[in-house]
């Protein structure tokens, strides 16, 4: 397409919302009037889904759950009564202890005022407070957070080094749905281990985000913690931004959430719209759908030009693969869907990966974020009449030149700045984009058996240790790891005792092994 006719197709195809300033383009992605004619039915099949779930139907039909995230922002819509109810006193809740903690009427024991927030979750628990504490948090925030979002011992380590002394003055906040995923418990558990090192007590300076009921609920209100805030059956980790999974920690920080959720609740409008051209989000699954051939064929590069906006990938990468990359359809039939996601953020990743982008193996689509604001005061000039702003437009500019004219696609979503509202918009249209995706490609976007597996994988090994040990405890000499295998009857995993024994030997755990370790079978293991 020559330069005049693809100018004509930005226009043809660009989308403009007004209110939030946010433009979506996908003029570079390459599809044709045909195309759009025969992904009508499916669309209409998507927005007939989207309409159901907003209702109400059980839209998770595995684990037979409603899937309510657009309620969130717009309790009018909840399907009943009480769950309207529940959404506005969980608002009005945050906000009355945010309001005392900020005024240090609740307060640590041994400190004036907290000081820190240490958000202790994983996954969906993690990475929407992590994105937009990164996004929005001011300079000198009322509160800083940290985040413990692993069971990395040194990880959690560096965390506790930092707080120091401040740890007295730190608000704990653990947030697990379920309340018994293991790397929120392990956190949780050396931090009170932290906290009784410097005589503080967990209970004085902890609250939680889980599910009424849960373990850790049940443990919070036992144990007097200052606090617990809901999460509720109808919202899944990934699509719990804008619950109290990341309203708390966000309006903790001195983030507008009321603007983050007017931000959603505005796209969320927008995206119910049931006409493909008019609805960003149904643009977005469109243009998924034309690349990937609704198969996934092409991953998602997201480069957001904005530093501010670094952990978008991150935050995308679990909303979009988690909810699309399934094994079955609705159906059972095996399709093995899904869409990789990752990237950072330019013009920093044109001198890494971009390289491989525009000339290797043309396996992926871009989507570039622009932010039209380069800041909020005025620019200095690097050369006379150029900003260092104008060389980052430009450069978003050039690579997504580049990269169309070597037959590499590419979406571009433009904001007008990054503060609050606008974040919550682009949270409800990646969001209602997901939805719509999985509808026409027919699977259930809201369970993950898959990360099942490897939990009860987990838990398999840690057993096998505990066996391994006990025999190895009661063994006065060394033992061969496949004779220790044989002991507890588990020969087919002699590989996974063999790591778990040279784990424990490289922690000072009893284990010592001896022997030549590039030859692992015929190490001696004994106890000590
Ligand atoms: O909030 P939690 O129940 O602790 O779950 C945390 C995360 O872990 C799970 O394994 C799921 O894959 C995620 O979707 C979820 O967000």
């Amino acid at each position: 397409m020559d330069a005049i006719t693809l100018w004509q197709r930005y226009q043809d195809w660009l989308y403009y919302h007004e209110e939030i300033g946010l433009y979506l383009d996908i003029s570079r992605i390459r599809f044709d009037q045909a195309f759009l004619e025969a992904m009508k039915p499916k669309f209409d099949g998507a927005f007939r889904d989207m309409e159901a779930l907003e209702g109400g139907a059980i839209a998770n039909p595995d684990e037979q759950r409603m899937v309510g995230h657009y309620w969130l922002r717009n309790p009018e819509l909840a399907p009943t009564p009480q769950i309207k109810q529940q959404i506005i006193d969980t608002v009005n809740k945050i906000e009355t202890f945010v309001a005392k903690v900020h005024k240090g009427e609740i307060k640590p024991p041994q400190a004036e005022k907290f000081t820190d927030l240490l958000s202790i979750g994983i996954g969906g628990s993690a990475l929407g407070p992590q994105f937009v504490a990164d996004a929005l948090a001011p300079d000198y925030p009322l509160i800083n957070i940290h985040f413990i979002d692993n069971s990395d011992p040194d990880g959690i380590d560096r965390i506790l080094q930092r707080l120091g002394d401040r740890l007295k003055s730190t608000l704990i906040l653990v947030i697990s749905k379920s309340g018994g995923t293991p790397e929120p418990r392990n956190g949780m558990m050396e931090v009170k281990q932290a906290l009784l090192n410097q005589n503080l007590h967990f209970r004085d300076q902890a609250i939680a985000t889980t599910q009424i009921g849960s373990k850790l609920y049940q443990e919070a209100t036992s144990q007097g913690w200052l606090e617990t805030f809901p999460m509720e059956d109808w919202i899944g980790g990934r699509t719990s931004e804008m619950s109290a999974v990341g309203l708390l920690p966000a309006a903790l920080q001195g983030i507008d959430i009321h603007a983050l959720l007017q931000g959603a609740k505005t796209m969320d409008i927008a995206t119910r719209q049931p006409d493909i051209k008019t609805n960003p989000a149904a643009l977005l699954a469109l243009s998924w759908y034309a690349v990937g051939g609704g198969r996934g064929q092409k991953d998602m590069v997201i480069l957001p030009y904005k530093d501010r906006l670094i952990l978008l990938s991150r935050y995308l990468q679990q909303l979009v693969m988690e909810s699309l990359g399934k094994e079955k359809d609705l159906e059972g039939n095996i399709v093995n869907q899904g869409i990789s996601v990752y990237g950072n953020k330019g013009s920093t990743d044109q001198h890494a990966y971009v390289q491989q982008l525009r000339d290797g193996v043309p396996n992926f689509f871009a989507t570039f974020i622009e932010v039209l604001r380069d800041r909020q005061k005025p620019s200095p000039e690097i050369e006379p009449g150029v900003t260092a702003g104008d060389y980052l437009s430009g450069f978003l500019q050039g690579t997504r030149e580049a990269l169309y004219d070597n037959q590499r696609d590419s979406i571009t979503v433009t904001i007008t700045e990054v503060n609050p509202y606008t974040v919550g918009a682009l949270v409800a249209l990646y969001e209602r984009a997901v939805s719509l995706y999985a509808s026409l490609v027919n699977i259930n976007a809201y369970h993950q058996p898959g990360v099942e597996a490897g939990k009860k994988a987990a838990a398999q090994v840690l057993e096998l240790q505990h066996q391994g040990l006990q025999v190895l405890r009661g063994h006065s000499q060394g033992i061969s790891i496949s004779d220790l295998a044989a002991k507890i009857d588990a020969q087919e995993q002699v590989e996974t005792l063999y790591k778990i024994l040279r784990h424990l030997a490289a922690n000072d755990r009893g284990v010592e092994l001896s022997g030549d370790p590039s030859k692992p079978a015929q190490l001696i293991a004994k106890w000590r």
